[in-house]
C-alpha cells in the first residue's frame, strides 16, 4: 500500500470512537532483508535485545535503542539513550516526528512506517475522568473506556506504567467502580518488604508458624474480602513466592503459613509494575503463567511527556484541591508555559508537587520544578497552607528524602547496606532515590 500522503495521526470521531491508522514498522537491514511490526498507541521498542518488539542482530544497535508510537502529534520516534544514535537524515534525535516515508536510521538498517490496511475504531470514553484520575487526551480516554468496561467485571487487572504516572489512582478508582466498591480497598507494595515478610503478609500465618508469630493473622488476600487488593510492585514480587500467589489466583483459596489447610478467600486483584514485566519474563525473573494470570486485562498509563495536552486540566484540579481552591489564574505569569515544557520524568507526581510548590512559593519560578531537597525555612509552617492530604504527603515525601540520604551518607553509598538498617528491601531503596533525584553520594 502506498505511504499516506498526510501525516498519520489519532483522530476522535463524533460518535464517541477513535479512529487509529493501521500501520506498521519496517526495518531494511543491511543486506535487503526486512522486518514489519505493527504500530499501536504503546510504544514498539526496537533494539538488538530479544525482548524488543522488532530484534535487530547488529552490533551498532543498543539492547533497547529506540521506540515507535502513534500519538496525536503523528508517529513520534525516541531515542532511548542508544550509544551510536537514531538518525533522520544526518541528525541525531531525541524524539522526533516520523512522518510516512520519511527514513530514520538504526546502526546500518533504515526504519520507515507505512500504512498496512484499513483504520481500526477504538472505544473512547466520553468522560474526561475515572474516579480520581483526570485526563482528556485521546491515550486517556481510550484507557478510561477499558477500564469502565473491566472494573464492573471480577477480572484480574494489570496497570503498567512509568512511576507517578497514577498506576495506584487507577486501581482506586477500579475499586470504586465496581460491585465491590462497599468492601475494602488493601493496598500492598511487593517490593517494600524483604521476601519472608511479604510471604506472611499477603498470605497470612497460624500461631508459632515462626518466630515471634504469637496470634494467627489473616494474610491481605483474606484482609481484602469483598474488596480490592493492589499489589503494588508485581515486578518485585519474590520469584519462589509467585507459584504461590498464582495458585491462590486460581484456586481462589489461600493457606496461611504454617497450616496445612487452605482457605477460600472473595478480594479482586489489581496489580502494577513500573517495569515491563514482559520482559522480566523475558530475563526468567517473573513466571510467564502469573504474568498471563494477572493480564487477563493489560492497561498502560502513558507517562506524563506523551500527554502534555493533559497538563493545564492536571493542573486546574491540583489548584481547586488547595484551600481555599485556586484557578489557573493564580498562577505566576509564565507557569502553565513552563510547566508545559518540562519532561516530567517523575510524571504526575512531580507536576503535582511542583504545583504545590509554586503555590507555596510563587516567587520560586523554574526552580519549582528543580528536585532538591527543602530549604531551610521551608519548613512546617508554609504547609499549613495545603490542604491536609497533601500536606502530609509533602511532609513524608521532605521526610523519607532527608532521611533516605541520611542512611545511604552513613552507610558510604552502599544501597544494600543502607537498606538493611532501615529495615526495608534494596529494590525500594532504589526506587525512592529514583523518586527523589538521589544518588549514593547525595
Ligand atoms: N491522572 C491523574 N489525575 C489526578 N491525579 C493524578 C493523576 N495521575 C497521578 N495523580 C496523582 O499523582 C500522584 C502519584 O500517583 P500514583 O501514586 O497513583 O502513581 P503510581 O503510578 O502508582 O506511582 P508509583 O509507581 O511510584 O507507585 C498521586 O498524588 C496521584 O493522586
Amino acid at each position: 500500500m502506498p505511504d499516506s500522503p498526510h501525516r498519520p495521526t489519532l483522530t476522535a470521531s463524533p460518535d464517541g470512537a477513535l479512529e487509529v491508522p493501521t500501520l506498521e514498522a519496517v526495518v531494511t537491514l543491511e543486506g535487503g532483508r526486512s522486518l514489519a511490526a505493527p504500530l499501536s498507541l504503546t510504544p514498539l521498542v526496537i533494539g538488538s535485545s530479544p525482548e524488543c518488539d522488532l530484534t535487530l542482530a547488529d552490533a551498532r544497535v543498543s539492547r533497547r535503542h529506540c521506540e515507535l508510537v502513534l500519538t496525536e502529534r503523528g508517529v513520534m520516534l525516541k531515542d532511548l539513550g542508544s550509544k551510536n544514535g537514531t538518525l533522520i537524515g544526518d541528525v541525531r534525535i531525541v524524539e522526533a516526528q516520523l512522518a510516512p516515508g520519511k527514513t530514520a536510521t538504526i546502526g546500518a538498517a533504515s526504519l520507515v512506517v507505512r500504512e498496512a490496511g484499513a483504520p481500526s475504531i477504538l472505544p473512547l470514553s466520553t468522560s474526561t475522568r475515572f474516579g480520581d484520575v483526570v485526563g482528556s487526551t485521546l491515550p486517556m480516554r481510550v484507557l478510561f473506556a477499558r477500564l469502565e468496561r473491566a472494573a464492573v467485571t471480577q477480572e484480574t487487572i494489570l496497570v503498567l506504567g512509568e512511576s507517578g504516572t497514577g498506576k495506584e489512582l487507577i486501581a482506586r478508582g477500579i475499586h470504586a467502580a465496581s460491585p465491590r466498591r462497599d468492601g475494602p480497598f488493601m493496598v500492598f507494595d511487593c517490593g517494600a518488604l524483604s521476601p519472608n515478610l511479604v510471604e506472611a503478609e499477603l498470605f497470612g500465618y497460624v500461631r508459632g508458624a515462626f518466630t515471634g508469630a504469637h496470634a494467627a493473622r489473616a494474610g491481605l488476600l483474606e484482609q481484602a474480602e469483598g474488596g480490592t487488593l493492589f499489589l503494588d510492585e508485581i515486578g518485585e514480587l519474590p520469584l519462589d513466592l509467585q507459584p504461590k500467589l498464582l495458585r491462590a489466583l486460581e484456586s481462589r483459596q489461600v493457606r496461611r503459613l504454617g497450616s496445612s489447610t487452605y482457605k477460600g478467600f472473595d478480594a479482586r486483584v489489581v496489580a502494577a509494575t513500573h517495569r515491563d514485566l514482559a520482559g522480566r519474563v523475558a530475563e526468567g525473573a517473573f513466571r510467564e503463567d502469573l504474568y498471563y494470570r494477572l493480564a487477563v486485562v493489560q492497561v498502560v498509563v502513558p507517562p506524563l511527556r506523551e500527554r502534555r495536552e493533559d497538563i493545564p486540566l492536571l493542573v486546574q484540579r491540583f489548584l481547586a484541591l488547595q484551600t481555599p481552591p485556586l484557578s489557573l489564574k493564580d498562577l505566576p505569569p509564565g507557569a502553565l508555559e513552563m510547566l508545559r515544557s518540562h519532561h516530567w520524568p517523575g510524571n504526575v507526581r512531580e507536576l503535582r508537587n511542583t504545583v504545590a510548590r509554586l503555590v507555596l512559593f510563587p516567587d520560586l519560578g523554574e526552580q519549582a520544578i528543580l528536585k532538591r531537597p527543602a530549604r531551610e525555612g521551608e519548613g512546617p509552617r508554609p504547609l499549613t497552607a495545603l490542604p491536609l492530604r497533601e500536606a502530609r504527603e509533602m511532609a513524608v515525601e521532605q521526610f523519607e528524602r532527608a532521611y533516605i540520604s541520611e542512611k545511604l551518607r552513613e552507610h558510604g553509598g552502599n544501597v544494600a547496606q543502607a537498606a538493611d538498617a532501615m529495615g526495608v528491601s534494596r529494590q525500594l531503596v532504589y526506587r525512592l532515590m529514583e523518586r527523589y533525584g538521589l544518588q549514593r553520594g547525595n
